[in-house]
C-alpha cells in the first residue's frame, strides 16, 4: 500500500542523508545509469563515478548497490568504484574485491527453463539474459509481446519451482529464497553497514523489498519515478535522487 510520500525537492522537502550515520544502499539500472535500449548500452557517468566515490569516503566504505544484473557485469561497469555489489537480486554477493560468496547450487530448474525460454526469445527477436540463478526475458524492443513473456516466463517459473519476478520491460525467472530485501538484511548485519541508518533507493518494482527492509530495520525508502511504492519519499527522476545523495555528501564535508 502506498505510503504518504514526502518529496526529496519543494515544500515540505526530505533532509539529505547524513553519511556519518547511514548506509546506502542503491539500485544500478534506472538509478546510477539512465535506461538504455539493451543491457549492453548503460554508461556509469564520471559524476555518478565522484559521487560514489565521495559517498564511500563520507560514510567509511558503507555503499552497497544492490543490482537484479549478474554479479560480473556488475563488477565491470563499477570497477571504478569497487563497492560491496549484491547482484542478480541477492544470489550473488562480493564483500571486498575478490571475494564472493557461494551463490547457488542447483542449476537444474534453471537450465529446464533456459531451453523454454531460449526457444521463445529465438522466435520472437527478443533477448534473453542468462544470469547465476535468473534468467531474463527483455522485451523492450517488442513491449506489445509483455502478456507472452509474462505468461511464459510465469508458467516456467512455476513448472521449475522458481519465482518470476517483472520489471522495466522484463521478465525474470529466478532462485527463490532471494531478493533485495535480503540482501540489504543480511549486509546490515556486517560492518562497515552494522550500527548504521540504511538509505535504500531505486526505480523499480523489484526494489520494493529493499524498500520494506530499510524501512523495517529504521531506515528510509527512495523510490525514484513510482509514486505507487512502499517507499516513504519520492522524487521524479534519478537525477534529483543523485543530488540528493550529493547534498549529504556536501553537509557531511
Ligand atoms: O536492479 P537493477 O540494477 O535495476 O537491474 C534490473 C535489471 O536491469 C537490466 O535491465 C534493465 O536495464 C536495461 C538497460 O537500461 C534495459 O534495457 C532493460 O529493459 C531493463 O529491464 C538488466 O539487464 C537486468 O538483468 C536486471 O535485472
Amino acid at each position: 500500500m502506498p505510503n504518504t510520500l514526502h518529496a526529496l525537492r519543494g515544500p515540505g522537502r526530505h533532509a539529505p542523508p547524513d553519511p556519518a550515520r547511514h548506509a546506502f544502499f542503491l539500485d544500478f539500472d534506472g538509478t546510477l545509469v539512465d535506461i538504455a535500449a539493451r543491457p549492453s548500452e548503460v554508461v556509469l557517468l564520471p559524476e555518478t563515478v565522484d559521487l560514489l566515490k565521495a559517498l564511500q569516503r563520507a560514510s567509511d566504505g558503507a555503499v552497497a548497490i544492490l543490482s537484479g544484473r549478474a554479479l560480473a557485469e556488475l563488477e565491470r561497469l563499477t570497477a571504478q568504484v569497487a563497492p560491496v555489489l549484491a547482484g542478480t537480486h541477492g544470489v550473488e554477493i562480493r564483500r571486498d574485491a575478490g571475494t564472493l560468496t557461494p551463490s547457488f547450487a542447483d542449476r537444474r530448474a534453471l537450465d529446464t527453463a533456459y531451453r523454454v525460454l531460449d526457444d521463445l526469445a529465438r522466435s520472437h527477436g527478443l533477448l534473453l539474459e542468462t544470469k547465476p540463478g535468473a534468467l531474463a526475458l527483455h522485451y523492450r524492443n517488442r513491449p506489445d509481446l509483455a502478456p507472452l513473456c509474462k505468461n511464459a516466463v510465469s508458467e516456467v517459473a512455476r513448472k521449475s519451482n522458481l519465482r518470476m519476478i517483472a520489471g522495466n520491460m522484463v521478465c525474470e525467472a529466478m532462485l527463490t529464497g532471494y531478493d533485495k530485501g535480503r540482501a540489504l538484511q543480511t549486509l546490515m548485519g556486517e560492518a562497515p553497514f552494522r550500527d548504521r541508518i540504511p538509505v535504500m533507493v531505486g526505480d523499480d518494482t523489484t526494489d520494493e523489498d529493499g524498500f520494506l527492509a530499510a524501512q523495517q530495520l529504521g531506515g528510509i525508502g527512495v523510490s525514484i519515478g513510482r509514486r505507487d511504492s512502499c517507499a516513504r519519499l519520492f522524487c521524479p527522476d534519478r537525477y534529483s535522487a543523485m543530488d540528493w545523495l550529493r547534498a549529504g555528501v556536501e553537509r557531511s564535508v
